[in-house]
């Protein structure tokens, strides 16, 4: 860069300035008008519209100017070596100052004191700093709307040989020229546009090599025509139009191949000199999509041109065939700078017809096209006059106008060709098909945008299928508790209404008669009528939503044989397979945690109450067993098996799962009671849970201390002390009454609360049929209830046939009957549970209540109240706490 130029600013990059009016040469002084110029805020862009009409630029009323810019590269090596220095000064993108070269000759009087210092302004000056790139930017770029609106345009570089145009036009690899750059834009705006309109490129590549036009594209082919046609233009007949192109690389390919075809040579000015003009068309054809039997084509044509640089023979000392060709050139280029002469001070004649190169750029100089000149110059003073002429014919052709109008063919189609043109629409419609079906997508969206949109939207469906089979299900959970719930009182009301049934059945008919039904069975029955209605909506409901479940995971597996083929990417589809597979265990979670839930606290519950049947069945065999030891120390004979005794199989200890827990004797605070006492001292298993883990017997053995302490009973008795009464009072033995099938309590009225306590037992019973589901059952029988019943049943008729009274009136019994019944008196518990009572049996047992209530009990028989009372009194308060909790967590 010149010192003087030091402080320019850097060159604009948008529009390029107006021209000044009567711009041109200047002569020695930079002129304030170009100063104020620069003022302005162009960017240096040529995105104009040539339409604009420039003050002091118009030759050719209402036309375009040509855009006309120059370019200087920097001195070359070898300009360096010839002690060549620069000349050209570039100030603010648009003034181009060419300096003295101070070569005139000492005795040139004339010219000695004359400055040789030219001034010109363009639409765009680039110094030797710019790149292709900003040379197209600011040249070239807004040429290609117009192209694909049917315009034609041309870009061609003027100059000498050795300036840089076909540096400019056709660059390498590493620094692209302009037809790259211009073809890769045009490519990529073509595709935006193709949604809509249907575009057909078509290029070829020719020279005209002395004179003669050649087709770079097919070498071996004869010398092509120039003709004139009155649509397209001028064009060359015969030249071969490669078509079907996609991409600007394609273009490319071909280019680099027909510049093999070109013909360069090395000069004394370039080594690699163009001694053609080579001439690169590009055709592009657009119409509407939508196929009619009318088109309106729209044909744009971009021409981009390398000229052969002018040359003087003195300068690149050519001789024999270089020579001729140089002359030629030179000859093109003259009539080019006579046409661009003729065209700029607006004669009639243009005389295009002198070369071969003016006949085809004549569309391009003075017709109907958009044109951008890019004049190369070379900086070195030693190519002074080049540069000189070069700036010259760039000044003179800033002031030519063309008037670009848009090409358009109406194409009237044939009617064979409509079977052409369904065809584009059922082509068009199937593509319109597949933009809906994936809506996001548009057509500039990368591969990798789309999969990803499309994961997205694949995850959504994929939640939402989740998220309504998470909903089905706890609908169906809840439908399931209020079944349950419904189910639990269906049977409550089955049980009262067949109770009443049952008992109005043992009347006589006569006393039927007279019966009408109790308000409360009445309600009971209207009870039931609407829980079985409620059960019977329940039931469909659930139906409807199991129908509902099972679309969800039908859609679901849909969902997963879709994911291959809506997603690409691996990793993508992978990490989607593993968010499905955590919704599933998700709800294989929940269905788990379901399980728990309700097992959980049911299966407690069960194991409770086998534990207190366990108790009471222990307590039965520990009275059996005292009576058998008081019996046996009498020398009376050991009571017979009753009919019905069931052996209980003990139970293996085992632990159950998750929070069911199994009671432990510390539960029960067995080890202070007696019995663990005992236990422990014996060494045998009597506790709740150690006596079930013996081996299975008849009866249980006898317990050791219970031996032990027979004589001193036996001594008690034959001592004349009169025994205690045995018999178990209602308050010490009611807390834990067996409960018969339908879960009532037998035996004898009991108080409020031990009545309370036994309700918490009896309240789980689902008593759809007649037998309680929480009691062992036996061969189909209750074995609580069998075995006391039976006990009831053998007993109780040898004790009731020695009546005896008392002081209330009541046959006094014998002292050896007494004797015998002391121990049996155990079995009035047993007697009196039965269900239902003979009235001896309810006399006497009222008569041993009062005989309880004034004589003391019998040792082993208080101990084994007190025992039996703590545990069942744990246990009952055990049962109550863990129903409490499960009912809080089912209802
Ligand atoms: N802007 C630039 N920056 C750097 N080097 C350049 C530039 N322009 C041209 N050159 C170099 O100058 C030399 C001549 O350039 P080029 O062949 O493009 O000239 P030309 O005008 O096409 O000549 P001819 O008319 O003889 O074909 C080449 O070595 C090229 O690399």
């Amino acid at each position: 860069m010149r010192p003087h130029d030091a402080h320019a600013p850097p060159p604009p990059s948008g529009l390029p300035p107006p021209r000044p009016p009567g711009h041109g040469q200047e002569r020695h002084r930079f002129p304030s008008k170009v100063r104020s110029l620069s003022e302005g805020p162009a960017d240096g862009r040529a995105s104009r519209e040539l339409g604009e009409e420039e003050e002091g630029s118009s030759s050719k009323p209402g036309g375009h100017n040509i855009l006309v810019a120059v370019r200087s590269r920097a001195l070359l090596p070898q300009e360096r070596s010839a002690g060549g220095h620069a000349i050209i000064t570039i100030c603010n993108g648009t003034t181009v100052i060419l300096e003295d070269p101070h070569t005139t000759a000492a005795d040139d009087y004339l010219r000695l004191n004359k400055s040789k210092e030219r001034r010109y302004h363009f639409d765009q000056a680039l110094e030797e700093t710019a790149q292709n790139l900003e040379v197209y930017e600011r040249t070239t770029r807004f040429l290609i709307p117009s192209v694909i609106q049917g315009f034609n345009a041309t870009v061609f570089a003027y100059g000498a040989t050795s300036a840089g145009k076909t540096h400019t036009m056709l660059g390498y690899p590493g620094e692209p020229g302009i037809m790259l750059l211009t073809l890769r834009d045009l490519f990529s705006e073509v595709a935006n546009q193709k949604s809509n309109l249907h575009f057909e490129i078509k290029c070829s590549f020719l020279e005209v090599y002395n004179e003669n036009v050649r087709d770079l594209l097919r070498p071996d082919s004869d010398f092509l025509d120039i003709r004139e046609d009155p649509v397209k233009g001028m064009c060359v007949a015969g030249i071969s139009e490669v078509g079907g192109l996609e991409s600007a690389e394609e273009i490319m390919a071909l280019l680099h191949q027909g510049n093999k075809n070109r013909t360069t040579e090395a000069t004394g000015a370039n080594v690699t000199s163009s001694r053609s003009h080579a001439v690169l068309q590009v055709m592009v054809h657009q119409r509407d999509k939508t196929a009619d039997i009318v088109a309106h084509v729209n044909l744009g044509k971009l021409s981009m041109i390398d000229l052969a640089g002018s040359e003087r023979a003195s300068q690149t000392n050519n001789k024999g065939m270089r020579m001729i060709e140089g002359a030629n050139i030179n000859r093109s280029l003259l009539a080019l700078g006579n046409c661009i002469t003729a065209l700029s001070s607006a004669v009639a004649f243009v005389p295009y017809r002198d070369s071969k190169m003016t006949r085809l750029l004549k569309d391009s100089l003075g017709g109907n096209c958009r044109t951008v000149m890019i004049a190369n110059v070379s900086p070195c003073h030693i190519n002074y006059e080049d540069t000189h002429n070069t700036l010259k014919y760039a000044n003179r052709a800033k002031n030519i106008k063309t008037k670009a109008v848009r090409n358009v063919v109406q194409v009237n189609y044939h009617v064979s060709k409509y079977t052409e043109i369904i065809k584009d629409l059922r082509s068009e419609i199937q593509e319109l098909k597949a933009k809906l079906a994936v809506p996001e997508a548009h057509p500039d969206m990368g591969e990798e945008e789309l999969d990803t949109k499309q994961s997205v939207k694949w995850k959504h469906e994929l939640m939402q299928n989740f998220e309504e089979r998470v909903r089905i299900k706890r609908r169906l959970i809840d439908l399931a508790h209020e079944t349950k719930n419904q189910m639990v009182q269906k049977s409550h009301a089955q049980v009262g209404i067949s109770q009443w049934e049952s008992g109005r059945q043992a009347q006589s008919d006569a006393d039927m008669d007279g019966q009408r039904t109790p308000p409360n069975i009445r309600e009971l029955q209207e009870q039931l009528k609407f829980i079985k209605s409620e059960l019977a909506r329940t039931e469909e409901t659930t139906r409807v939503l199991e129908g509902m479940l099972h679309e969800n995971q039908e859609k679901a597996e849909r969902l997963q044989a879709e994911l291959p083929r809506r997603v690409k990417n691996k990793d993508m589809r992978a990490f989607l397979g593993l968010i499905s597979r955590i919704y599933v265990m998700e709800v294989e979670n929940m269905d788990m945690q379901e399980m728990v839930d309700v097992t959980g606290p049911l299966l407690e519950q069960k194991e409770l109450e086998a534990e207190a049947l366990r108790l009471q069945i222990q307590m039965r065999d520990r009275v059996i067993e005292e009576q058998d030891q008081l019996l046996q120390a009498e020398g009376k004979a050991q009571l017979a098996k009753p009919d019905g005794w069931i052996n209980v199989v003990a139970k293996p200890a085992r632990r159950a799962p998750s929070t069911v827990r199994w009671l432990e004797e510390d539960d029960l605070g067995l080890d202070d009671s007696p019995l663990a006492r005992r236990r422990h001292g014996s060494g045998r298993g009597y506790g709740a849970l150690g006596f079930f883990a013996d081996q299975p017997r008849d009866f249980p053995p006898e317990p050791p201390s219970a031996r032990e302490r027979l004589p001193d009973r036996a001594r008690n008795k034959s001592g004349g002390t009169p025994p205690a009464s045995n018999s178990f009072s209602s308050a010490e033995f009611g807390e834990a009454r067996p409960l018969d099938v339908a879960g009532r309590g037998l035996g004898p009225p009991r108080p409020a609360a031990a009545e309370e306590k036994e309700v918490s037992l009896a309240r789980a019973a689902d008593v759809e049929g007649d037998l309680d589901p929480r009691l062992p059952v036996v061969e189909g029988q209750n074995l609580m209830g069998a075995a006391l019943n039976g006990l009831g049943r053998d007993v109780a008729p040898e004790i009731t046939k020695r009546p005896a009274r008392g002081r209330t009136g009541r046959k006094r019994q014998p002292k050896a009957d007494r004797e015998v019944e002391r121990p049996l008196q155990l079995q009035v518990e047993a007697s009196a549970l039965r269900r239902d009572p003979g009235p001896e049996d309810s006399q006497g047992s009222g008569s041993e209540r009062e005989h309880a209530s004034s004589a003391s009990p019998h040792p082993v028989v208080k101990d084994v109240a007190a025992e039996r009372r703590g545990l069942l009194s744990k246990l009952s308060k055990r049962m109550k706490s863990v129903e409490n909790a499960s009912a809080k967590d089912m209802y």
